[in-house]
């Protein structure tokens, strides 16, 4: 149902926050959980929607499966189901049939698997003949996504020849790879990377227990919050220092911006102080989920930026560049994409809407980056608020029990 919500901040922010699971890790432990044939329970696995999605694919009697707007679930369970045995077709939101997979596809058809494009060439739905894939030699863009690369490593191992894949031009989104690699080494099987050629024998996955960490990312709105609000002290449960997750950067990146982080037992304090950069600059090949944080954060904060490498962001949930350049027009901030890869904000203001309110254009983080900004504009509007169900569905819920107030409107 649409509705929008009004929110407005608290003085201070002192409090505890249950991060959700991260539905990355939730959705690869799901993936190799079936690859090790495990009946094991995922402990911490996430409740988001794009977790539930895949459990739903999993525990269906059919062979129709809608992976609405989960792009790890629509490119993961596509290699998955090219390797089983059976007739299959994977379909999702509008979005998502216009989000590419012609590399994974194109590489997984080079290996052996029959898959069909149901509407439009090079784009969900599909159907899949499963069977069992041969394997080979390939080549693959890196500069897409790199849910690509993940999904065909995770199947590898059980390719009758393996998997030798030649990795071409830039790698975007490279830490998800390190994360798959990672998980896939808990479950016993090697991968060998080296430059741009990454290797994978045949080999036997082995059950193990799976724990699943709390969301680096789902942290950042808490970083930009305290960033926002002088003293605020947030306690963060479930992170560590040790984890498999790119996204933890943020810790280095918000020090900039008047964020500090201590890590305790349980997981992290972050507190503010009065740090603040005249300018903030960043490449995000590396943490892309992160850049609407920063560029939030950095307008309510007037602090100009530079960010590049955010060329994946025009084929996730929206494009999102435009998505930002639009919505903080609304709050009088002027953005610039000055190449594709790029956007920038040198401090130009305009006059703001009279009550903007700002469209999330089914993006859960569109809603969750600009929410903090009540803090600045006295009180914000979200449209469409549901779109956190994706990867946080206690993101509003949160908020209150931090002390924000937040009126629903219909
Ligand atoms: O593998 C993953 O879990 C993800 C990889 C990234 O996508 P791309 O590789 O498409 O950039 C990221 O944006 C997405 O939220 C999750
Ligand atoms: C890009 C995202 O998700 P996905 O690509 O998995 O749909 C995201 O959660 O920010």
């Amino acid at each position: 149902m649409l509705s929008q919500y009004k929110i407005y901040p608290p003085e201070t922010v002192k409090t505890t926050i249950q991060l959700p699971a991260s539905k990355s890790i939730s959705n690869r432990a799901m993936i190799l959980n079936a690859l090790c044939l495990s009946t094991a329970p995922i402990k911490n696995l996430s409740d988001c929607e794009d977790t539930k999605v895949l459990i739903d694919a999993f525990n269906s009697d059919s062979n129709l499966f809608d992976i609405k707007a989960a792009g790890t679930a629509m490119r993961f369970l596509t290699a998955f189901l090219a390797g089983m045995e059976g007739e299959w077709i994977i379909k999702g939101t509008e979005r998502m049939h216009q989000r590419p997979i012609h590399p994974l596809v194109e590489t997984l058809t080079a290996l052996g698997a029959d898959i069909e494009y149901l509407e439009k060439e090079g784009f969900p739905p599909l159907k899949i003949r499963g069977k069992k894939l041969n394997g080979g030699e390939v080549y693959l863009s890196g500069n897409i996504s790199s849910q690509f690369i993940s999904a065909l490593l995770m199947v590898a191992p059980t390719m009758k020849n393996g998997l030798i894949m030649h990795i071409e031009k830039e790698i975007v989104s490279k830490p998800y790879i390190d994360l798959t690699i990672g998980m896939m080494a808990k479950c016993g099987v090697h991968v060998k990377w080296e430059g741009n050629d990454i290797t994978v024998k045949p080999q036997n996955y082995k059950a193990v227990d799976m724990t699943v960490e709390a969301d680096w990312t789902a942290a950042s709105y808490w970083y930009e919050i305290a960033s926002l609000l002088p003293g605020s002290e947030i306690k963060l449960l479930g992170l560590t220092k040790d984890s498999m997750q790119g996204d933890s950067n943020v810790v280095n990146l918000f020090v900039d911006l008047g964020v500090s982080t201590e890590f305790v037992v349980d997981g992290i304090i972050i507190r503010s102080n009065n740090k603040k950069t005249k300018k903030f600059f960043h490449n995000f090949i590396n943490e892309p989920d992160l850049a609407q944080t920063f560029a939030a954060t950095c307008c309510f904060k007037k602090v100009p930026f530079i960010f590049s490498g955010i060329q994946s962001l025009k084929i996730k949930e929206t494009d999102r560049v435009q998505a930002l350049i639009n919505e903080l027009k609304k709050l009088g901030y002027i953005l610039t994409e000055n190449e594709i890869g790029m956007l920038e904000w040198d401090g130009e203001r305009c006059i703001p809407e009279k009550e903007p309110a700002i469209d999330t254009y089914d993006d859960h983080r569109m809603a969750m980056s600009l929410a903090p900004g009540s803090i600045v504009k006295q009180s914000i509007l979200i449209n469409d608020p549901d779109v956190v169900y994706k990867s946080y569905p206690n993101f509003w819920k949160d908020l209150k029990h931090a002390g924000f107030v937040i009126e629903e409107r219909k």
